[in-house]
């Protein structure tokens, strides 16, 4: 990993190449439209199809992990090797795999994606705060220490997040306020953008959660859940700069031609390069 923070490395990747996030979900419906078998070997010619299409051309990855495990051993391969072509291409990778564990169990979850050394190394990991902000601390003191980032899952797309995300803490604030509020400190020092990072999806009701972290904001629910890029000044306000709009089945659905691939990135890309002020 570079010496530079997650938060940095972020921020040059997205101006340079602009702010989309391509989701990598190998989805059986998926695999079967690229006339793929639902297989390792599928599995491995959509990934590494999706990279050789996009890894030059787009600053943010986000392959979910779900899609890989259900192969088991070999589909945790293609993983491992899809992250190490892509962060070799100058991409970032962000895991999504929304581990969230007490905080000595975190610190295996910390060895296996956040430390310089890690096998499934990459810039940043999608973490759940269910077990408590605090369980957290591991992860945040290994990505502190490696470069790598954190994005806390805040204010999910799916329609069932609110009933525990909008609850009130003991403490006062929302659950997903009290995640934005630790996330503001954690982001507090950073010097530019900041390296811990909340999930807030592109579909959530314009909200009155205080979205300046100081850190980026991962928005998936784009395209296939309903999301749209003009929808999403709405929802982030004076926040928008840091969002990181991630879309999945969409651009995938687009494959399995590399320049079809292609043309979907740039469409998507200009489309958040003009609604996010770039
Ligand atoms: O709030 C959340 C958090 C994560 N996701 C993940 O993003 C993609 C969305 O895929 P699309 O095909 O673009 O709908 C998927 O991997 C989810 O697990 C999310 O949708 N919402």
């Amino acid at each position: 990993m570079s010496n530079q923070p997650f938060g940095a490395r972020l921020r040059a990747a997205m101006d340079t190449r602009g702010p989309l996030c391509v989701g990598i979900d190998p989805h059986a419906h998926l695999l079967a439209a690229w006339d793929l078998p639902d297989d390792p070997d599928g599995l491995a010619s959509f990934t590494y199809g999706v990279v050789d299409a996009l890894a030059d051309r787009v600053a943010v990855f986000k392959p979910q992990s779900a899609f890989f495990e259900r192969f088991g051993s070999a589909g945790i391969a293609v993983l491992e090797e899809a992250t190490i072509r892509l962060r070799e291409a100058g991409a970032l990778v962000i895991i999504d795999a929304k581990r969230g564990d007490i905080g000595s169990t975190m610190d295996g979850y910390a060895a296996a994606y956040l430390a310089e050394k890690a096998p499934l190394a990459c810039d940043a990991l999608t973490v759940s705060p269910y077990l408590g902000f605090g369980s957290l601390q591991p992860a945040i003191d290994v990505a502190r220490e490696s470069g790598a980032g954190l994005f806390v899952l805040a204010l999910t797309s799916n329609p069932e997040g609110p009933q525990f995300q909008s609850a009130r803490t003991v403490d006062g604030p929302t659950v997903a306020g009290a995640v934005l509020d630790g996330l503001r400190s954690l982001n507090a020092d950073a010097d530019g953008l900041g390296s811990f990072g909340a999930v807030v999806g592109a579909t959530i009701k314009p909200t009155d959660e205080v979205l300046d972290i100081n850190g980026p904001l991962l928005a998936p629910g784009l395209g296939a859940q309903g999301g749209t890029a003009e929808g999403l000044a709405a929802v982030f306000g004076s926040a928008v700069r840091n969002v990181v709009p991630s879309s999945s089945r969409e651009i995938l659905g687009a494959g399995p031609s590399a320049g079809a691939l292609q043309d979907a990135a740039d469409r998507a890309n200009d489309a958040f390069r003009t609604v996010l002020g770039y």
